[in-house]
């Protein structure tokens, strides 16, 4: 965390659908830093989904206030920050318009009123960033899922949005797909000092990706620390209808036959752990 001052904040956000009679967020209270890599981690229905909507001004919060670089989100400032926070949505059909994935990486850099020439170095350099080049003139409703992914999330970077919001990107996604629109989250956080907050309920996702994790159940934040803090929570994942990542199950169940491990969340910490008790035991 750094002593700058917090790039998104939100104070005793509350939100209620009439439609549903639904109490969807319950006093939310969070700070997201410049530069961070955030996870919002819950069940299905725990709130992320209205949670990131109120980042960009797509809901005005039933009670509470929300700060976007210092200020509040007026309809005089909502085109600024939608610039600055950038949203992904979780079905990238929601997004995709254009006939063309060139004429729907466009759209927005188009909107913001630069010029032609600009427009179109943008969209050359997000779809390189996506590792999508070569499929300008293709149709982005004939892609396959996690390239329309891909596609969406280069038309967000191609406005160069401070933030990029992403609700649950690897829904869906094989595993190496996965994996790819991960690493590519991470190329943008690391090569363009992007701040990233992604939503997710794959615990396994969260704790090579995030440096902060939210934990999010009944639209209540249930706490909030690094991945290794919320990981050794066993109960508070047990009540938010999560779990420990598979990785830090097998040491526990090394602990419960006896053994004198530490419990690990990454595969390479994992395999530092072994190779201690490999030593120990030799
Ligand atoms: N448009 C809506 N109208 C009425 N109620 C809604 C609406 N969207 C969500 N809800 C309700 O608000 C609560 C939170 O839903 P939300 O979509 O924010 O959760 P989520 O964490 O994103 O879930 P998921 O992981 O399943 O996408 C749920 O109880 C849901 O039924």
């Amino acid at each position: 965390m750094t002593t700058e001052a917090p790039i998104i904040e939100l104070k005793d956000i509350s939100y209620f659908y009439a439609s549903s009679k639904t109490k969807a967020l319950d006093s939310v209270s969070l700070k997201i830093y410049p530069g961070e890599k955030i996870a919002i981690l819950g069940a299905n229905g725990a709130g992320k989904s209205t949670l990131f909507r109120h980042l960009n001004g797509i809901l005005r919060p039933s009670s509470g206030q929300i700060l976007i670089n210092g200020q509040e989100i007026t309809r005089k400032n909502i085109k600024q920050v939608r610039q600055t926070v950038g949203m992904v949505f979780q079905n990238p059909d929601d997004q995709i318009l254009a006939p063309t994935v060139e004429q729907d990486v466009a759209f927005g850099p188009m909107n913001m009123g630069l010029s032609q020439e600009e427009v179109e170095r943008r969209v050359a350099e997000a779809l390189e960033l996506v590792h999508m080049s070569g499929f300008e003139e293709r149709s982005p409703h004939h892609l396959s899922g996690g390239q329309k992914k891909l596609v969406a999330i280069a038309g967000i970077l191609a406005m160069r949005p401070r933030v990029v919001v992403l609700d649950e990107p690897t829904a869906g996604l094989d595993p190496l797909t996965a994996s790819q629109v991960i690493n590519m989250i991470e190329e943008m956080n690391l090569q363009l000092g992007i701040t990233v907050i992604l939503s997710t309920h794959d615990v396994d996702i969260v704790p090579s990706f995030a440096e902060r994790v939210y934990v999010i159940h009944d639209g209540r934040i249930g706490a909030e620390g690094t991945p290794e803090e919320i990981f050794s929570k066993c109960d508070l994942l047990r009540n938010a209808h999560l779990r420990m990542p598979r990785i830090a199950e097998v040491f526990r169940l090394l602990q419960e036959s006896g053994v004198d491990a530490d419990i690990q969340i990454t595969p390479s910490e994992a395999r530092n752990e072994i190779l201690r008790l490999l030593r120990m035991h030799a």
